[in-house]
């Protein structure tokens, strides 16, 4: 099997985990699912590109990836989404913000901590090529 396609195997299995990690911290569970816009009808008239873990998930296993900063780029707009979406100065908006920034800073740090550099290194060029 080509080397290339066996590192990006090897990428989805890490990204996976990650995904894991993340939707596993009860902290992060308002960004575990797309928000339902049944409960949240306004949240479609003011979040253009909705983003959640469950839809990364699925994003992984469909080789949507091709290295970790396209994950962290999700990440980044669920963070965003969250940012835009709860700009109140109230203590609601407030927390939600926060989670959504802890979110983000623990997916970068996971990611810096348990992928070797020059493995993603790799994925990128890899994903530049294609
Ligand atoms: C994820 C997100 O951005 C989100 N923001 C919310 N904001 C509010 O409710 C603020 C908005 N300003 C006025 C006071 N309420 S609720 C919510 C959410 C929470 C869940 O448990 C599941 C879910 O799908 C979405």
């Amino acid at each position: 099997y080509d080397r290339e396609e066996h590192t990006l195997r090897e990428l989805r299995i890490f990204l996976r985990d990650m995904c894991k990690k993340l939707a596993s911290n009860k902290l992060f569970f308002m960004f575990t699912k797309p928000v339902d816009t049944e409960e949240v009808p306004d949240y479609p008239t003011i979040i253009k590109q909705p983003m959640d873990l469950e839809t990364m998930m699925t994003k992984v296993d469909f080789h949507r990836y091709e290295c970790a900063k396209d994950f962290l780029n999700d990440i980044e707009l669920i963070c965003q989404n969250a940012l835009e979406y709860n700009p109140a100065r109230t203590s609601a908006d407030k927390q939600i913000r926060h989670r959504a920034c802890s979110l983000r800073d623990y997916a970068y740090t996971l990611i810096k901590t348990e992928m070797d550099t020059d493995f993603e290194e790799k994925c990128q060029e890899i994903s530049k090529k294609r």
